[in-house]
């Protein structure tokens, strides 16, 4: 299949300088308000890029379910690759396709689990199903077939028909602490916009042109 008519003009407009914000999680903000505003669908999903020790990279799609200057927190098995990536190496990179805006966003930081406490008062906020969900997988483990997850799905149900469903103690948050953000604007004829943003040691931010 040859793709290489398909071809968009980004003409949706530029990204100046001036127009950023000092602060990237501002900067951040006032684009996933239009993210939002615009009806892309989940723009809360971002690609999650890991590397484990021997520098092996693997990617996936997780849902960002808060942010604040302290990072951006998403909830995975602890057992899963990505999860055994961290623990080998915790730098990571995420990637928010905002494509229907002609934007992307992508972060590159640190990952480090969040308290007990805190996945705790996520994972209560979950339905039910959601939660029986994180207890029935043993994620990015191999499984003879879905029939067997079915059963064990309804030996949790009869397991936690009363009161609260607990937190699996393999189950929770990882925070992304930021070290660089990137905002990418296309522009016309393929001269897009890039500006990156560097944390300095002093916590203060830079902000530099990249060449398209
Ligand atoms: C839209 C979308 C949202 C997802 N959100 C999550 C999530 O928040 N957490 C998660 O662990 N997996 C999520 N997944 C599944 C992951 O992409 C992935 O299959 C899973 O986490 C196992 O990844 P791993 O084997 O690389 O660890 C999502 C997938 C999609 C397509």
């Amino acid at each position: 299949m040859d793709l290489s008519n398909f071809r968009e003009e980004y003409l949706k407009g530029q990204l100046h300088r001036k127009d950023l914000a000092a602060n990237p999680f501002e900067q951040f903000q006032t684009w996933f308000d239009q993210a939002l505003k615009a009806g892309i669908p989940e723009p809360n999903a971002f690609s999650l890029a890991t590397a484990n020790a021997q520098a092996r990279p693997s990617l996936r799609t997780v849902l960002l379910k808060y942010f604040d200057e302290t990072g951006f927190v998403f909830f995975t098995n602890y057992g899963s690759h990505k999860a055994r990536d961290i623990e080998e190496n915790p730098q990571v990179c995420m990637m928010l396709p905002w494509v229907m805006l002609e934007r992307q966003v992508i972060i590159y930081g640190k990952a480090v689990k969040v308290s007990r406490t805190e996945s705790l008062k996520y994972f209560l906020s979950r339905p039910k199903d959601s939660q029986l969900g994180a207890w029935v997988s043993q994620q990015s483990s191999v499984i003879s077939g879905r029939k067997l997850l079915e059963m064990k799905l309804m030996e949790l149900k009869n397991k936690f028909s009363k009161g609260e469903i607990p937190l699996p103690s393999f189950w929770g948050g990882f925070r992304i602490i930021p070290e660089a953000f990137e905002f990418w604007q296309g522009g016309p004829g393929r001269v897009h916009d890039r500006f990156m943003y560097m944390r300095q040691e002093d916590g203060s931010w830079t902000i530099e042109r990249l060449q398209p």
